[in-house]
């Protein structure tokens, strides 16, 4: 049987990384075999590319097609193979992630990242996208306290509001497949929360 494709996004410091290991460990307790992976990267080609995307200054559709080649690599050679296998696939980010910061961040043509989405993985879609929705006031404040900014983190608050804005409006379009998960209340309550979107499937 295929297996499932999960996925985690939200704004920068909305707490994925704090709880992406729980939520692999919670899978793995339940009998999936999993794979933890994250975008861009997950290969040594797309690693390569998200060293370039995350350090060098380019305009917007040159990052969009750097974030889908990384993205073409890591389907084919990681992800298309686990999910055959029958393997959980948990992936820090993905095409939403493209739509939210190449998009509404940086003003992409949403057209255009469509086109790019068919081409570089046809029907492949999560099976459950988890979005950590934080006001991006309270993202920055997190992050400061956090680590040092890479290209994305140095930008301003209204940039995270619009990739924000962006990702609300993917939760609308497909509330089925992104639960939002409030992450202002304390991680322990963050938690509770996804166990619940889990419980909710029986994953
Ligand atoms: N629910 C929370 N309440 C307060 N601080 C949090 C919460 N979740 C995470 N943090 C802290 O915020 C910072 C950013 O979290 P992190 O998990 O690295 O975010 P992301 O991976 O989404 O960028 C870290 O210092 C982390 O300890
Ligand atoms: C997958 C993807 C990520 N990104 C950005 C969002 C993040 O700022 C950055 C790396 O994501 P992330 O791995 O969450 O960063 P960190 O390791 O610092 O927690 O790449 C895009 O702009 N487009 C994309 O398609």
């Amino acid at each position: 049987m295929r297996g499932r494709f999960i996925t985690v996004e939200g704004i920068d410091g909305a707490g994925k990384s704090t709880h992406l290991q729980a939520l692999v460990d919670r899978l793995r307790q339940r009998g999936a075999t999993v794979l933890a992976t994250r975008e861009p990267g997950g290969t040594p080609l797309a690693e390569a590319l998200r060293t370039l995307v995350l350090a060098q200054p380019m305009d917007v559709l040159c990052e969009a097609l750097l974030v889908f080649a990384a993205r073409r690599d890591h389907v084919r050679q990681v992800i298309e193979p686990a999910l055959a296998r029958g393997e959980t696939v948990v992936c820090d980010r993905f095409t939403d992630a493209s739509f939210a910061y190449q998009g509404g961040g940086r003003g992409a043509d949403p057209a255009q990242l469509a086109a790019l989405e068919a081409w570089v993985h046809g029907e492949l879609r999560p099976d459950l996208t988890l979005w950590f929705d934080l006001p991006a006031d309270v993202a920055a404040t997190r992050r400061a306290a956090a680590r040092a900014p890479d290209r994305f983190e140095r930008q301003d608050e209204a940039f995270f509001g619009r990739v924000r804005a962006a990702y609300a409006a993917r939760w609308a379009a497909e509330p089925q497949r992104i639960a939002r998960i409030d992450a202002t209340p304390p991680p322990a309550a963050v938690w509770t929360a996804i166990a619940r979107v889990l419980d909710e499937r029986g994953w």
